[in-house]
This record gives C-alpha cells, structure tokens and sequence, in this order.
C-alpha cells in the first residue's frame, strides 16, 4: 500500500512540466517559424535534437513552420562540381549553373533529411520550396556596394508571399518544412534567396507569434569578433542602428529580424542551434539563450514566469 509519505522520485519530472504550463498556455494554436541553418546542422545528434524539438512543440499545440538554410552544404557540392563560391554582400554569387547545385541540394538533400527526420515521429513534416503554389515569388536582387549596383547572378528580392500552401498543411496538422528558392517573377526560372530572408517574410506574412533563428554562434555579439558578450534583448530601433556595422552572416539574419518584428511578428530571436533542444529551452523557459529582438512598442511584463515571449 502506498504511504503518504513514500519519496516520489518522478516529482521534479511533474514540476518540470507544470513549469511549462504558461508558456503552454500562451503559445497554444500560435505560428512559430523556426530557421534552421547550415552552420548549427553540424552532427546527427543535433539534427535528431532539433526534429524532437518541432515535434514537441507541434503536439504542445503550436504550429511550427521550418524554413532551413544550408550554405556549408552548397559550398561543398558546388566545390565538388569545381564551382567555387564567392559571397558579396553576405550573399552567394549564383551562376545559372551555381543556381542548378542550390536547387539540387536545398530541395534534394538538406530539405528531404530534414523531412525524413521529423517524420520519423510520425505523418508530420510535408517539403516544398518556394516555388511550390507560388509561396515565394522574386525578382532579381542587385545589392549595392559601394555606391554601386552589383550583379548577383540569380539571388532573388522577395517581392510576394502566397501562405496558401503552408497554411492548409498547418491546418491539416503538418509541419512545413520550406527550401529558400523563390519562382521568378520575371522569366520561367528560379531564384536563390538567403534563408534567414525568406523565414523572416514567411514569418511576417504567416502572422508568426515569433521567429527564431537557429545558428552557430550564441547569438548578436556586441563587439564580433573581438569579444563574445551576446546582446540579449534590444529594440527594432537599438538593432536599426547596429545594422551598418554588421558583417558576414548577420546581415541577412539581424536584417530579417527587424524585418520580422516591424511586420507584426511578437519576437524574433537568433539563438545556438549547437546547444541541444534549444527550441525548448528558448520557448518554455524564462532563460533565454540568445538575442531577442523586440518591436519598439513592446512592453515588457514584469520579469516573472511566463514571461519568454
Ligand atoms: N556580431 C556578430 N555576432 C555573432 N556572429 C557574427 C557577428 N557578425 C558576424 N558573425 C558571423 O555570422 C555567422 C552566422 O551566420 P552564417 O554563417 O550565415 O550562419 P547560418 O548558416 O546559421 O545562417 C557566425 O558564425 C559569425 O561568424
Ligand atoms: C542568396 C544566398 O546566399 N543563398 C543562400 C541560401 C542558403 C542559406 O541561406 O543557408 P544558411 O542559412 O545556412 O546560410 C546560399 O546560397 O548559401
């Protein structure tokens, strides 16, 4: 017979869960785009961590949408056909024949493991890029450098996004998982874009409760590279003017952050995809991991549980 004061070992196990109950609550039915990059996909065990993460959170009642890079991975096949890669403006000049390996590798390699992965817990994950029912539609992207006008190759400017397709699939209870290629606008072709841009205007155009951007440093380091002090939390207007003395690939990602939360998105935070479960630890914990970014008007609640997003 059980005694009153019998030890229950799994106790801590129930506090851990009912910990996460206000975040359960505030999370319940919301969008979270999640961006997945080639940087933090770095072993196995990461990978499986992360598709147990967006499942986890897809039976906790959220919708996450994965938008996932794979620059690295590029970089190799395009070395292995003997292309070699050139960024300007933190993005990859993209010949036609540039654009064939991308195509190849975010739709046919990077994409389809991650599916395969997330549905290892069953019917869940569903692919597409942004070709697909016209999710993302592009133009050509001239950055300017310098003062000047510089061609690209085939990187795209996202010019419209249809939520069509991804919506039925979260109403279907699937989990999109979408490849940063856009169709053209102009010609019968495709575009590469950055990843962090397209999971930042999906986010926005989906309605997203918040953005999070997995990669393989801590998150925003105030002064890169010269010291690793990560900038928690800052406004949209604290992070405009950090914009300029940005490099690499934080550009595209600090640039889709501000992006996201001027365009009605709660949050948008860069957090380390090398730490395991870090989805987790960032949604259901008031530790916070990485950078979070805010809309000027945010008002912080009083620093109390529950209070992460
Ligand atoms: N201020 C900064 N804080 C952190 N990382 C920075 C900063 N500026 C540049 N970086 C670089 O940006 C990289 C992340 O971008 P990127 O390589 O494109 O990753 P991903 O594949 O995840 O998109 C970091 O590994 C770091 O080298
Ligand atoms: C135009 C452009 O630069 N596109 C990127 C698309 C992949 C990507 O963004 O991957 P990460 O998130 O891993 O960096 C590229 O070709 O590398």
């Amino acid at each position: 017979m059980n005694h009153p004061t019998r030890k229950h070992t799994a106790l801590p196990k129930a506090r851990i869960l009912i910990e996460a109950l206000p975040w359960l609550v505030r999370h319940n039915g919301k969008t979270v785009v999640i961006k997945f990059g080639g940087n933090a996909m770095i072993d196995e065990d990461l990978k499986a961590a992360f598709a147990q993460d967006v499942v986890f959170l897809h039976h906790a009642g959220l919708k996450p949408v994965v938008v996932h890079g794979g620059g690295p991975q590029i970089s190799a096949a395009l070395d292995k056909h003997g292309i070699v890669s050139e960024f300007k403006a933190g993005l990859r000049v993209t010949t036609e024949d540039a654009m064939d390996v991308v195509r190849m590798v975010l739709a046919g390699q990077v994409q389809r493991e991650l599916v395969n992965l997330l549905n290892e817990h069953g019917p869940l994950a569903v692919g597409l890029t942004g070709e697909d029912a016209h999710t993302i539609t592009a133009t050509k992207h001239q950055p300017e450098i310098d003062g000047e006008l510089v061609d690209i190759g085939r990187v795209g400017e996202i010019t419209e996004i249809d939520t069509g397709a991804i919506e039925a699939l979260l109403a279907d209870g699937r989990i999109p998982v979408v490849s940063s290629i856009a169709r053209s606008q102009d010609d019968g072709h495709v575009y590469n874009v950055n990843a962090d841009t397209a999971a930042a205007a999906l986010a926005a155009a989906l309605g997203a409760e918040t953005l999070m951007v997995l990669t393989d440093v801590e998150g925003l380091y105030e002064d890169w590279p010269n010291s690793d002090e990560v900038i928690s939390r800052l406004t949209a207007s604290q992070l405009e003017k950090l914009l300029p003395d940005l490099s690499s690939g934080m550009v595209p990602k600090m640039e889709g952050c501000l992006y996201a939360v001027r365009h009605g998105v709660n949050t948008a935070r860069v957090i380390d995809g090398r730490v395991p479960h870090s989805i987790l630890l960032e949604i259901f914990t008031d530790e916070g991991i990485g950078t979070m970014v805010v809309p000027d008007e945010h008002v912080v609640p009083d620093e109390q549980e529950g209070d992460a997003v």
